[in-house]
C-alpha cells in the first residue's frame, strides 16, 4: 500500500529552525557533570574562555571501513533554540543547592549566539578521527552541548550506516522497507530509525508518524491477524466490485475468485502443487482486494505458502485482472525465503503462460522475518526471487553493534592547542583547531582525508601534498589530488554575517548519501576484510602533535 508523502510538499527551501524533532531534547538533556563543570568554570571565572571541541568517532561500526554521518540537522535545531526556562532553572537550583545564585543568573542568560559549529554535511561518508563537528564557544556553554550533540549523532550515524550496509548487500534494484517501529528502542528510537534509515538508502517506512514528520514514503502490507480473523468467504457481505475503468460492476467478486481458483486447480501445469486451499485465508484475501483493488498485496504464509497462500493469491489477482486491476504481489514472512520466492515466481510465470495474463510473472515478492545483512547475503548466494525486503529488528536496534562511540574532545582553549594522552594510541586526541579536506584521485575516488592546522594553506589540485598517519611515523604518502574538497562548513551561527550552510531537505540528504556511497572505491566498501580508508594529518600538524605529546607526557624514571 502506498501513501503519498504529504510532508514533502510542506518542506520549504530553507528549513525553519523550529527546534529538534523530539521535544525531550532540551538544555537539561545533558549529564549532570556538564553543570558541575560549568559551575566550577564560572567560580574560576573561566566560563567565558573560548574553547574548541571536536566531535568524532574512533572506529567504523559493523566491522566496516566507512560510516554515514547523520544527526546534524537535529544538532542545529537544538542550538538554535537553546534557552533555559524558569522551570529548568528552578530544577537546577534544587539539584545543585550549594551553587551560588549568580551562576543561575548566568545560566538564565545563555544562548548559543556565540557558539560556532562547523560540520561535515549530513549524509556524507566519514571516517575515524576526522571531526564531524567542530564546536567553538565559551567553554561552559560548549560543555553543556557535549552530551546532547553526541546523543543526537551517535545513533543517527550508526543506524544510517546500518541501513547503507543493508542497501549495499541487497543491491540497488531491490526495494527496502523499514519495518522496525515495534522493535525499536522506544518512540524516539523508532522515529529516528525511520528518518536515518531513509537517509542510508531505505525506500520507505511503515512508521506513519515518520511519514508525517519527515515526508518519508509510507509502505505496508497486512498481518497474519488479518488473515486468521476470517472464517469463510460466506462472511463477505458486499461482494460487488466496480471495474477499474468504471464501465460496469461485478456483482459477485467472491464467485469470480472461486471460479478462478477452480481453474487453477484443474490446470495441468500446476497439477499436484496444491489441492484444497484454506478458505479463511481466501476470504481474507478477497476482503482485502475488495478494499484495495488497486493495491492488492497478500501475506501468503499464514497456513501454507505453496499449497494455499500463493494459489489463493493468484485466484484473487486473476479475478482482479478480469476487472482491469493489476495486483501488486505477495509477502513471505517465514520459511526458506530463497526456496519459497523461487517457487512462487515459477507459479506466477506458469499462470502467466497458462492464462495469457501479461506481466503476471512479475508480481512483486516481498520478504520479511528477522532479516539482516547476513541473511540478505546468504539469499544472494543461494539465488532468490525477492523484489522487496521488509526489515525491522536487526536494522533499527543495530543488533550487530550497539553504539558508534562518538566522543567530544577539547582541542584548543584560548588559542592554545590541547591534547589528551592515553596508553592506547588510538585514544590520543588530535590537538588544534583544524581544517579537514578530502583529496580525490584521478579516477574520481576519494583517496585520503587530511587534517591541517587552521592557518595552513589549503591543499591544491595538482599539487603534491605529504599526508602522514597521525601517530605512525613510517606511514606517509605523497598525494597529488585531482580535486580538493573542504569538509567542515559553517552551520552555525545564523546571524554573524558569515555565510551559513543551509540545512537540506531530507530527500536531498538521502541523495547526497547515495552519491557519496557510489563514489567510494569498492575495496573500502566490501563486507569481508575491507581496505581501511586513509585518514592523515599534514606534516606540520604531525610535528606539532608530537611536540605537544612530548611536552605533556611526564618522563618516566626507572630505579
Ligand atoms: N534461504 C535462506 N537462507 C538463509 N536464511 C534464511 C533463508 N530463508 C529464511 N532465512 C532466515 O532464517 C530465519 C528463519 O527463522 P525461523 O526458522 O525462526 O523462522 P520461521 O520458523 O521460518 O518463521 P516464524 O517467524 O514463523 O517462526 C530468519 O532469520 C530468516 O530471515
Ligand atoms: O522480523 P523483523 O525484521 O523484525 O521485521 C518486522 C516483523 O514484524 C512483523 O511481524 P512480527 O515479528 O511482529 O510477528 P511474527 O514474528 O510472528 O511474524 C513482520 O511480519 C516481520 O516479521
Ligand atoms: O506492513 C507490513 O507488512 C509490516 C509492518 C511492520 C512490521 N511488519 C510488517
Ligand atoms: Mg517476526
Amino acid at each position: 500500500m502506498e501513501a503519498e508523502a504529504s510532508g514533502l510538499k510542506k518542506q520549504q527551501l530553507h528549513t525553519k529552525l523550529n527546534g529538534p524533532t523530539n521535544s525531550m531534547v532540551t538544555p537539561l538533556l545533558t549529564d549532570l557533570y556538564q553543570f558541575t563543570m560549568a559551575y566550577a568554570y564560572w567560580k574560576a571565572r573561566k566560563h567565558l574562555e573560548r574553547a574548541v571541541f571536536d566531535l568524532f568517532f574512533r572506529r567504523n561500526p559493523f566491522g566496516g571501513e566507512y560510516t554515514v554521518f547523520a544527526g546534524l540537522e537535529e544538532c542545529v535545531q537544538f542550538i538554535a533554540n537553546f534557552k533555559f526556562t524558569e522551570e529548568d532553572i528552578l530544577y537546577l537550583r534544587s539539584s545543585l543547592p550549594n551553587c551560588e545564585d549568580g551562576f543561575f543568573d548566568y545560566l538564565r542568560g545563555i544562548n548559543c549566539s556565540d557558539v560556532e559549529v562547523y560540520a561535515i554535511s549530513e549524509g556524507s561518508v566519514v571516517f575515524p578521527k576526522i571531526p564531524l563537528l567542530r564546536v567553538e564557544g565559551p567553554i561552559a556553554v560548549v560543555q553543556l552541548l557535549e552530551t546532547p550533540f553526541v546523543n543526537l549523532i551517535n545513533y543517527a550515524s550508526l543506524v544510517a550506516t546500518n541501513a547503507a550496509r543493508h542497501r549495499f548487500v541487497a543491491g540497488k534494484s531491490k526495494v527496502l522497507l523499514e519495518f522496525g517501529l515495534r522493535r525499536a528502542q522506544g518512540p524516539d528510537g523508532g522515529i529516528s530509525a525511520s528518518k536515518y534509515c531513509y537517509i542510508g538508502g531505505f525506500d520507505a517506512t511503515s512508521n506513519v508518524a515518520a511519514g508525517q514528520l519527515f515526508g518519508i514514503p509510507l509502505r505496508g502490507t497486512h498481518s497474519h491477524a488479518f488473515v486468521s480473523s476470517f472464517m469463510s468467504p460466506n462472511e463477505i457481505i458486499d461482494k460487488s466490485l466496480c471495474r477499474n475503468d468504471g464501465s460496469s460492476t461485478c456483482e459477485d467478486f467472491v464467485s469470480l475468485v472461486q471460479t478462478w481458483l477452480r481453474k487453477i486447480q484443474w490446470t495441468h501445469s500446476l497439477h499436484g502443487v496444491f489441492g484444497e486451499t484454506n478458505q479463511s485465508e481466501l476470504a481474507a484475501f478477497i476482503s482485502y482486494a475488495l478494499s484495495f483493488p488497486q493495491n492488492f498485496l497478500a501475506l501468503v504464509d499464514t497456513y501454507d505458502v505453496m499449497r494455499s497462500g500463493v494459489p489463493n493469491f493468484c485466484a484473487v489477482a486473476l479475478a482482479l485482472a478480469d476487472l482491469g486491476y493489476k495486483a501488486i504481489g505477495i509477502r513471505l514472512d517465514s520459511g526458506d525465503i530463497a526456496y519459497l520466492s523461487i517457487e512462487a515466481r515459477k507459479f506466477f510465470c506458469a499462470i502467466e503462460k497458462e492464462f495469457e495474463v501479461p506481466g503476471f510473472g512479475n508480481m512483486t515478492i516481498t520478504a520479511s522475518n528477522d532479516l539482516n545483512e547476513e541473511t540478505l547475503d546468504a539469499l544472494n548466494k543461494q539465488g532468490h526471487e525477492v523484489d522487496s525486503f521488509g526489515i525491522g529488528t536487526y536494522l533499527v536496534t543495530c543488533y550487530a553493534q550497539a553504539a558508534l562511540g562518538c566522543v567530544f574532545k577539547l582541542v584548543e582553549i584560548n588559542n592554545l592547542p590541547r591534547i589528551k594522552l592515553s596508553e592506547d594510541v588510538s585514544k590520543v586526541s588530535i590537538p588544534c583547531k583544524k581544517r579537514c579536506y578530502r583529496l580525490y584521485g584521478r579516477e574520481g575516488y576519494p583517496l585520503v582525508d587530511i587534517m591541517t592546522g587552521e592557518n595552513e594553506p589549503r591543499p591544491k589540485a595538482a599539487e603534491r601534498v605529504l599526508c602522514r598517519h597521525p601517530f605512525n611515523e613510517s606511514k606517509r604518502a605523497y598525494v597529488v589530488p585531482q580535486r580538493v574538497e573542504e569538509l567542515l562548513k559553517c552551520y552555525w551561527p545564523g546571524d554573524s554575517g558569515k555565510a551559513r550552510e543551509e540545512l537540506s531537505p531530507l530527500k536531498e540528504i538521502r541523495n547526497h548519501c547515495m552519491r557519496q556511497l557510489d563514489q567510494m572505491q569498492p575495496d573500502h566498501m566490501r563486507r569481508l576484510n575491507p581496505t581501511p580508508y586513509k585518514v592523515s594529518v599534514s606534516a606540520k600538524l604531525y610535528d606539532f602533535i608530537h611536540l605537544l605529546w612530548l611536552n605533556e607526557a611526564p618522563v618516566g624514571e626507572l630505579q
